[in-house]
Protein backbone atom coordinates (compact mmCIF):
# COMPACT_ATOMS: atom_id res chain seq x y z
CA UNK A 1 0.00 0.00 0.00
CA UNK A 2 2.73 2.57 0.94
CA UNK A 3 4.50 2.00 -2.66
CA UNK A 4 1.10 2.65 -4.81
CA UNK A 5 0.69 5.92 -2.09
CA UNK A 6 3.33 7.15 -2.78
CA UNK A 7 3.12 6.66 -6.43
CA UNK A 8 -0.27 8.67 -6.31
CA UNK A 9 1.29 11.27 -4.24
CA UNK A 10 3.47 12.20 -7.98
CA UNK A 11 2.20 15.52 -8.14
CA UNK A 12 1.02 15.94 -12.00
CA UNK A 13 2.98 18.23 -14.85
CA UNK A 14 0.63 21.68 -15.11
CA UNK A 15 1.35 24.06 -17.57
CA UNK A 16 2.51 26.10 -15.02
CA UNK A 17 5.14 23.57 -13.97
CA UNK A 18 8.20 25.16 -15.03
CA UNK A 19 9.73 23.32 -17.53
CA UNK A 20 13.37 21.77 -16.52
CA UNK A 21 15.53 19.58 -18.45
CA UNK A 22 15.57 15.96 -18.15
CA UNK A 23 18.36 14.15 -16.76
CA UNK A 24 18.87 13.35 -20.72
CA UNK A 25 19.39 17.22 -21.59
CA UNK A 26 20.79 19.02 -18.75
CA UNK A 27 21.97 21.54 -21.78
CA UNK A 28 19.87 24.98 -23.38
CA UNK A 29 18.33 24.36 -25.94
CA UNK A 30 19.23 25.35 -29.91
CA UNK A 31 16.35 27.43 -30.95
CA UNK A 32 15.22 26.21 -34.08
CA UNK A 33 14.89 28.77 -36.61
CA UNK A 34 12.21 29.05 -38.54
CA UNK A 35 12.35 30.47 -42.29
CA UNK A 36 8.92 32.42 -44.26
CA UNK A 37 8.55 30.18 -47.70
CA UNK A 38 6.40 27.90 -49.09
CA UNK A 39 7.56 24.46 -48.41
CA UNK A 40 6.76 21.61 -46.44
CA UNK A 41 7.79 20.55 -43.63
CA UNK A 42 8.33 16.70 -43.69
CA UNK A 43 7.99 15.44 -39.84
CA UNK A 44 9.14 11.67 -39.47
CA UNK A 45 8.56 9.38 -37.05
CA UNK A 46 8.45 5.52 -36.87
CA UNK A 47 5.41 3.49 -35.37
CA UNK A 48 6.37 1.48 -32.32
CA UNK A 49 5.40 -2.05 -32.49
CA UNK A 50 5.95 -2.90 -28.78
CA UNK A 51 9.38 -2.53 -29.48
CA UNK A 52 10.99 -0.11 -26.23
CA UNK A 53 13.32 1.33 -28.60
CA UNK A 54 11.80 3.96 -31.31
CA UNK A 55 15.27 4.47 -32.72
CA UNK A 56 14.48 8.66 -32.50
CA UNK A 57 17.81 10.54 -31.41
CA UNK A 58 16.70 11.46 -27.66
CA UNK A 59 18.49 14.51 -26.68
CA UNK A 60 19.55 16.35 -29.87
CA UNK A 61 17.33 19.18 -29.60
CA UNK A 62 17.85 20.75 -26.43
CA UNK A 63 21.68 19.78 -26.68
CA UNK A 64 23.92 23.02 -26.39
CA UNK A 65 25.99 23.46 -29.65
CA UNK A 66 29.10 21.56 -30.26
CA UNK A 67 32.58 22.94 -30.12
CA UNK A 68 32.86 22.83 -34.42
CA UNK A 69 29.45 25.64 -33.61
CA UNK A 70 27.32 23.11 -35.53
CA UNK A 71 24.05 21.69 -33.68
CA UNK A 72 25.07 17.53 -33.48
CA UNK A 73 23.48 16.05 -36.59
CA UNK A 74 20.62 13.67 -35.58
CA UNK A 75 22.03 10.09 -35.77
CA UNK A 76 20.47 7.02 -37.27
CA UNK A 77 22.14 4.36 -34.56
CA UNK A 78 18.78 3.64 -33.28
CA UNK A 79 19.22 4.71 -29.30
CA UNK A 80 18.41 2.35 -26.50
CA UNK A 81 15.21 2.64 -24.43
CA UNK A 82 17.09 5.32 -21.79
CA UNK A 83 17.50 8.87 -21.52
CA UNK A 84 21.25 10.18 -22.17
CA UNK A 85 23.44 8.42 -19.23
CA UNK A 86 21.51 5.44 -18.92
CA UNK A 87 18.50 7.11 -17.28
CA UNK A 88 15.18 5.67 -17.88
CA UNK A 89 13.41 7.39 -20.61
CA UNK A 90 10.69 9.78 -18.62
CA UNK A 91 7.42 9.86 -20.63
CA UNK A 92 4.55 12.31 -20.55
CA UNK A 93 1.24 11.20 -20.41
CA UNK A 94 -2.11 12.68 -19.36
CA UNK A 95 -3.56 11.81 -16.43
CA UNK A 96 -2.54 10.89 -12.67
CA UNK A 97 -1.26 7.42 -11.60
CA UNK A 98 -3.26 4.94 -12.68
CA UNK A 99 -4.44 6.17 -15.78
CA UNK A 100 -4.71 4.27 -18.79
CA UNK A 101 -2.41 6.69 -20.78
CA UNK A 102 0.44 5.74 -18.03
CA UNK A 103 -0.37 1.60 -19.22
CA UNK A 104 0.03 2.68 -22.24
CA UNK A 105 3.18 4.81 -21.71
CA UNK A 106 4.73 1.94 -20.30
CA UNK A 107 3.78 -0.34 -22.78
CA UNK A 108 5.33 1.83 -24.91
CA UNK A 109 8.68 2.02 -23.60
CA UNK A 110 8.91 -0.33 -20.79
CA UNK A 111 10.94 0.43 -17.91
CA UNK A 112 10.33 4.26 -18.76
CA UNK A 113 9.74 6.62 -16.10
CA UNK A 114 5.97 7.81 -16.55
CA UNK A 115 5.70 11.42 -15.77
CA UNK A 116 1.60 12.39 -15.29
CA UNK A 117 0.54 15.51 -16.57
CA UNK A 118 -2.62 17.32 -16.49
CA UNK A 119 -3.08 18.27 -19.87
CA UNK A 120 -2.68 16.76 -23.40
CA UNK A 121 -0.98 20.14 -24.01
CA UNK A 122 0.94 20.02 -21.03
CA UNK A 123 2.84 16.61 -21.84
CA UNK A 124 3.34 18.27 -26.05
CA UNK A 125 5.04 21.30 -23.48
CA UNK A 126 7.23 19.03 -21.53
CA UNK A 127 8.38 17.36 -24.66
CA UNK A 128 9.06 20.86 -26.27
CA UNK A 129 10.59 21.94 -23.16
CA UNK A 130 13.08 19.07 -22.42
CA UNK A 131 11.76 18.09 -19.06
CA UNK A 132 10.59 14.60 -20.84
CA UNK A 133 12.15 12.57 -23.64
CA UNK A 134 8.70 11.04 -24.89
CA UNK A 135 4.82 11.60 -24.88
CA UNK A 136 2.11 9.08 -25.03
CA UNK A 137 -1.08 10.45 -25.88
CA UNK A 138 -4.59 8.76 -26.79
CA UNK A 139 -5.52 10.20 -30.88
CA UNK A 140 -8.28 7.41 -31.01
CA UNK A 141 -10.71 4.89 -29.94
CA UNK A 142 -12.59 1.76 -31.21
CA UNK A 143 -15.47 2.68 -29.89
CA UNK A 144 -15.13 6.45 -29.04
CA UNK A 145 -13.33 7.87 -32.57
CA UNK A 146 -10.88 10.11 -33.06
CA UNK A 147 -9.73 12.27 -30.15
CA UNK A 148 -9.80 15.80 -31.59
CA UNK A 149 -7.97 17.90 -29.22
CA UNK A 150 -4.86 16.26 -29.85
CA UNK A 151 -4.91 16.17 -33.76
CA UNK A 152 -5.22 19.81 -33.35
CA UNK A 153 -2.43 19.80 -30.88
CA UNK A 154 -0.37 17.87 -33.69
CA UNK A 155 -0.75 20.82 -35.74
CA UNK A 156 -0.01 23.42 -32.92
CA UNK A 157 3.17 21.58 -31.91
CA UNK A 158 6.50 20.90 -33.45
CA UNK A 159 6.65 17.06 -32.61
CA UNK A 160 7.27 13.89 -33.87
CA UNK A 161 5.03 10.49 -34.39
CA UNK A 162 7.77 8.13 -32.95
CA UNK A 163 5.15 5.13 -32.98
CA UNK A 164 2.24 4.06 -32.23
CA UNK A 165 0.70 1.86 -29.59
CA UNK A 166 -2.48 -0.04 -29.48
CA UNK A 167 -3.92 -0.55 -25.89
CA UNK A 168 -6.70 -2.65 -24.83
CA UNK A 169 -8.65 -0.51 -22.37
CA UNK A 170 -10.71 -2.65 -19.30
CA UNK A 171 -13.08 -0.04 -17.40
CA UNK A 172 -13.97 -0.77 -13.91
CA UNK A 173 -16.54 0.38 -11.64
CA UNK A 174 -15.15 1.71 -8.69
CA UNK A 175 -16.62 2.88 -5.50
CA UNK A 176 -15.19 3.04 -1.57
CA UNK A 177 -15.08 0.06 0.23
CA UNK A 178 -18.31 -0.91 1.67
CA UNK A 179 -20.58 0.69 -1.09
CA UNK A 180 -22.64 -0.87 -3.05
CA UNK A 181 -23.98 -0.28 -7.02
CA UNK A 182 -27.42 0.00 -5.65
CA UNK A 183 -26.26 2.53 -3.72
CA UNK A 184 -24.63 4.53 -6.44
CA UNK A 185 -26.18 7.61 -8.06
CA UNK A 186 -23.62 9.11 -9.69
CA UNK A 187 -20.70 8.71 -11.64
CA UNK A 188 -17.02 10.14 -12.80
CA UNK A 189 -14.88 9.52 -15.40
CA UNK A 190 -12.95 10.56 -18.21
CA UNK A 191 -15.58 11.76 -21.28
CA UNK A 192 -13.93 8.31 -23.09
CA UNK A 193 -13.94 6.32 -20.62
CA UNK A 194 -18.11 7.28 -19.95
CA UNK A 195 -18.86 7.52 -23.85
CA UNK A 196 -17.50 3.84 -24.01
CA UNK A 197 -19.34 2.34 -20.56
CA UNK A 198 -22.28 3.95 -22.21
CA UNK A 199 -24.95 0.97 -22.12
CA UNK A 200 -23.96 0.02 -18.26
CA UNK A 201 -24.38 3.49 -16.90
CA UNK A 202 -27.51 3.87 -18.48
CA UNK A 203 -28.20 0.49 -17.24
CA UNK A 204 -27.37 1.03 -14.21
CA UNK A 205 -29.07 4.88 -13.94
CA UNK A 206 -26.31 6.49 -12.99
CA UNK A 207 -25.48 10.57 -13.23
CA UNK A 208 -22.34 10.94 -15.45
CA UNK A 209 -20.13 13.60 -14.64
CA UNK A 210 -16.76 14.01 -16.45
CA UNK A 211 -13.72 15.05 -15.28
CA UNK A 212 -10.08 14.97 -16.57
CA UNK A 213 -8.86 11.49 -16.38
CA UNK A 214 -10.11 8.06 -15.03
CA UNK A 215 -7.57 8.18 -12.14
CA UNK A 216 -8.09 11.72 -11.04
CA UNK A 217 -12.10 10.35 -11.00
CA UNK A 218 -11.11 7.31 -8.13
CA UNK A 219 -8.70 9.28 -6.64
CA UNK A 220 -11.53 12.21 -5.47
CA UNK A 221 -14.11 9.12 -4.89
CA UNK A 222 -11.39 7.95 -2.42
CA UNK A 223 -10.83 11.18 -1.28
CA UNK A 224 -13.88 12.51 -0.57
CA UNK A 225 -15.38 9.22 1.14
CA UNK A 226 -17.86 9.45 -1.26
CA UNK A 227 -20.64 7.15 -0.77
CA UNK A 228 -23.41 7.83 -3.43
CA UNK A 229 -20.44 8.27 -6.10
CA UNK A 230 -18.45 5.54 -8.24
CA UNK A 231 -15.42 6.29 -10.69
CA UNK A 232 -15.14 4.00 -13.64
CA UNK A 233 -11.07 3.37 -14.07
CA UNK A 234 -8.52 0.71 -14.34
CA UNK A 235 -8.57 -1.84 -11.86
CA UNK A 236 -4.74 0.00 -11.34
CA UNK A 237 -6.58 3.01 -9.93
CA UNK A 238 -8.59 0.84 -7.78
CA UNK A 239 -5.61 -0.92 -5.75
CA UNK A 240 -4.04 2.53 -5.85
CA UNK A 241 -6.51 4.65 -4.43
CA UNK A 242 -7.67 2.14 -2.25
CA UNK A 243 -11.49 1.31 -3.98
CA UNK A 244 -13.48 -1.82 -4.62
CA UNK A 245 -13.91 -3.07 -7.86
CA UNK A 246 -17.67 -3.21 -8.08
CA UNK A 247 -17.84 -4.79 -12.05
CA UNK A 248 -15.02 -4.91 -14.67
CA UNK A 249 -14.94 -5.01 -18.04
CA UNK A 250 -18.10 -2.56 -18.32
CA UNK A 251 -16.85 -1.30 -21.79
CA UNK A 252 -19.75 -1.68 -24.26
CA UNK A 253 -17.67 -4.09 -26.39
CA UNK A 254 -15.06 -6.18 -25.14
CA UNK A 255 -12.56 -4.77 -27.93
CA UNK A 256 -12.30 -1.71 -26.49
CA UNK A 257 -8.51 -0.15 -27.94
CA UNK A 258 -7.36 3.08 -27.95
CA UNK A 259 -4.72 3.95 -30.33
CA UNK A 260 -1.35 6.55 -29.01
CA UNK A 261 0.86 7.95 -30.27
CA UNK A 262 4.46 8.38 -29.31
CA UNK A 263 5.77 11.76 -29.93
CA UNK A 264 9.28 13.09 -29.46
CA UNK A 265 11.32 16.21 -30.17
CA UNK A 266 13.64 14.64 -32.91
CA UNK A 267 12.06 12.93 -36.21
CA UNK A 268 12.96 9.49 -37.60
CA UNK A 269 12.80 8.92 -41.42
CA UNK A 270 11.50 5.69 -43.28
CA UNK A 271 13.14 3.95 -45.61
CA UNK A 272 11.84 1.39 -48.64
CA UNK A 273 13.08 -2.10 -47.02
CA UNK A 274 10.00 -3.12 -45.38
CA UNK A 275 6.02 -1.72 -44.83
CA UNK A 276 5.55 1.33 -43.49
CA UNK A 277 3.00 3.98 -43.00
CA UNK A 278 2.92 7.62 -43.76
CA UNK A 279 0.71 10.29 -41.85
CA UNK A 280 0.23 13.31 -43.63
CA UNK A 281 -2.24 16.87 -43.11
CA UNK A 282 -3.09 18.92 -45.95
CA UNK A 283 -6.07 21.88 -47.34
CA UNK A 284 -7.70 21.66 -50.63
CA UNK A 285 -8.46 24.34 -52.69
CA UNK A 286 -12.10 24.90 -53.96
CA UNK A 287 -13.97 22.84 -56.06
CA UNK A 288 -16.26 19.93 -57.38
CA UNK A 289 -14.80 16.59 -56.31
CA UNK A 290 -11.59 17.79 -55.19
CA UNK A 291 -11.42 15.88 -51.93
CA UNK A 292 -11.90 12.55 -54.20
CA UNK A 293 -9.43 13.38 -56.36
CA UNK A 294 -7.16 14.11 -53.90
CA UNK A 295 -7.60 11.02 -52.33
CA UNK A 296 -7.65 9.34 -55.59
CA UNK A 297 -3.88 9.90 -55.83
CA UNK A 298 -3.29 7.13 -53.04
CA UNK A 299 -5.99 4.61 -54.74
CA UNK A 300 -4.70 5.00 -58.09
CA UNK A 301 -1.25 3.87 -56.99
CA UNK A 302 -2.78 0.62 -54.96
CA UNK A 303 -1.99 2.60 -51.47
CA UNK A 304 -4.28 1.99 -48.73
CA UNK A 305 -5.78 4.71 -46.66
CA UNK A 306 -6.32 3.66 -42.80
CA UNK A 307 -7.61 6.95 -41.42
CA UNK A 308 -8.61 10.34 -42.81
CA UNK A 309 -9.95 12.67 -40.27
CA UNK A 310 -10.86 16.59 -41.07
CA UNK A 311 -10.28 19.14 -38.56
CA UNK A 312 -11.73 23.20 -38.90
CA UNK A 313 -9.08 25.07 -39.84
CA UNK A 314 -8.47 28.22 -37.78
CA UNK A 315 -9.70 31.26 -40.60
CA UNK A 316 -10.00 34.88 -41.54
CA UNK A 317 -11.94 36.35 -44.03
CA UNK A 318 -9.02 38.13 -45.27
CA UNK A 319 -7.37 34.60 -45.31
CA UNK A 320 -10.39 32.90 -47.39
CA UNK A 321 -12.43 35.40 -49.25
CA UNK A 322 -15.16 34.31 -50.95
CA UNK A 323 -19.17 33.90 -50.73
CA UNK A 324 -20.94 30.67 -50.12
CA UNK A 325 -23.55 29.61 -53.09
CA UNK A 326 -26.48 31.78 -50.65
CA UNK A 327 -23.98 34.79 -50.91
CA UNK A 328 -22.52 34.15 -47.07
CA UNK A 329 -18.88 34.49 -46.13
CA UNK A 330 -17.16 30.97 -46.47
CA UNK A 331 -16.24 30.23 -43.05
CA UNK A 332 -15.84 26.08 -43.04
CA UNK A 333 -12.43 25.58 -43.62
CA UNK A 334 -11.04 22.05 -42.96
CA UNK A 335 -7.64 20.59 -42.78
CA UNK A 336 -7.33 16.42 -43.70
CA UNK A 337 -5.32 14.08 -41.36
CA UNK A 338 -4.96 11.13 -43.56
CA UNK A 339 -2.82 7.98 -42.59
CA UNK A 340 -1.80 5.72 -45.42
CA UNK A 341 0.22 2.49 -46.35
CA UNK A 342 3.84 3.26 -47.98
CA UNK A 343 6.79 4.54 -46.99
CA UNK A 344 7.55 8.42 -47.72
CA UNK A 345 10.70 7.65 -49.70
CA UNK A 346 9.45 5.03 -51.42
CA UNK A 347 8.13 5.90 -55.18
CA UNK A 348 4.83 5.46 -55.16
CA UNK A 349 4.39 8.14 -51.97
CA UNK A 350 6.38 10.62 -53.23
CA UNK A 351 4.60 10.82 -56.64
CA UNK A 352 1.09 10.47 -54.93
CA UNK A 353 2.04 13.49 -52.34
CA UNK A 354 3.33 15.12 -55.32
CA UNK A 355 0.16 15.08 -56.64
CA UNK A 356 -1.62 15.97 -53.93
CA UNK A 357 0.45 18.80 -53.61
CA UNK A 358 -1.20 20.36 -56.97
CA UNK A 359 -4.30 20.41 -55.42
CA UNK A 360 -3.92 21.61 -51.26
CA UNK A 361 -4.33 24.90 -50.39
CA UNK A 362 -1.64 27.19 -51.14
CA UNK A 363 -2.71 29.99 -48.63
CA UNK A 364 0.49 32.26 -47.61
CA UNK A 365 2.21 29.95 -45.57
CA UNK A 366 3.64 31.03 -42.74
CA UNK A 367 6.38 29.61 -39.98
CA UNK A 368 7.15 27.05 -42.12
CA UNK A 369 9.99 24.81 -40.95
CA UNK A 370 13.35 23.50 -42.60
CA UNK A 371 12.78 20.12 -43.83
CA UNK A 372 14.49 18.07 -41.64
CA UNK A 373 17.68 15.95 -42.92
CA UNK A 374 16.48 12.69 -44.46
CA UNK A 375 17.68 9.69 -42.03
CA UNK A 376 17.68 6.47 -42.19
CA UNK A 377 14.84 4.32 -39.62
CA UNK A 378 14.10 1.48 -38.15
CA UNK A 379 10.86 -0.73 -39.13
CA UNK A 380 7.62 0.42 -39.79
CA UNK A 381 7.81 4.07 -39.77
CA UNK A 382 5.44 6.98 -40.04
CA UNK A 383 6.15 9.91 -41.99
CA UNK A 384 4.47 12.77 -40.41
CA UNK A 385 4.25 15.43 -43.24
CA UNK A 386 2.76 18.86 -42.20
CA UNK A 387 1.22 20.69 -44.86
CA UNK A 388 2.28 23.91 -42.35
CA UNK A 389 -1.05 26.23 -42.63
CA UNK A 390 -0.43 29.17 -39.98
O1 LIG B 1 -8.25 8.86 -18.19
C1 LIG B 1 -7.45 7.95 -18.49
O2 LIG B 1 -7.23 6.91 -17.83
C2 LIG B 1 -6.73 8.13 -19.75
O3 LIG B 1 -5.64 7.70 -19.88
C3 LIG B 1 -7.53 8.71 -20.90
C4 LIG B 1 -8.26 7.57 -21.51
C5 LIG B 1 -9.56 7.33 -21.12
C6 LIG B 1 -10.25 6.29 -21.71
C7 LIG B 1 -9.62 5.50 -22.68
C8 LIG B 1 -8.30 5.75 -23.03
C9 LIG B 1 -7.61 6.80 -22.46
Amino acid sequence: MAASLTRSLISPLTSRTPAKPSRSDQAPQILLCARRRSCVSVRASTFGNNNSSDGAAVSSACNVLTQDSLPRRLTSAPVPNSGSGGSPLRVAYQGLCGAHSESAAQKAYPNCEPVPCDQFETAFEAVEGCSVDRAVLPIENSLGGSIHRNYDLLLRHRLHIVGEIKYAVRHCLLANQGVKVEHLKRVLSHPQALAQCEHTLTRLGLVREAVDDTAGAAKHVALKKLEDTGAVASSAAAEIYGLDILAEDIQDASLNVTRFLMLAREPIIAGTDRPFKTSIVFSLEEGPGILHKALAVFAERQINLTKIESRPMSWSSERFPGLDASGLQKCFHYLFYADFEASMASDDAKRALQDLEVMTGHEEKHGCFEPRPILPTSDFANVYQQFLQR
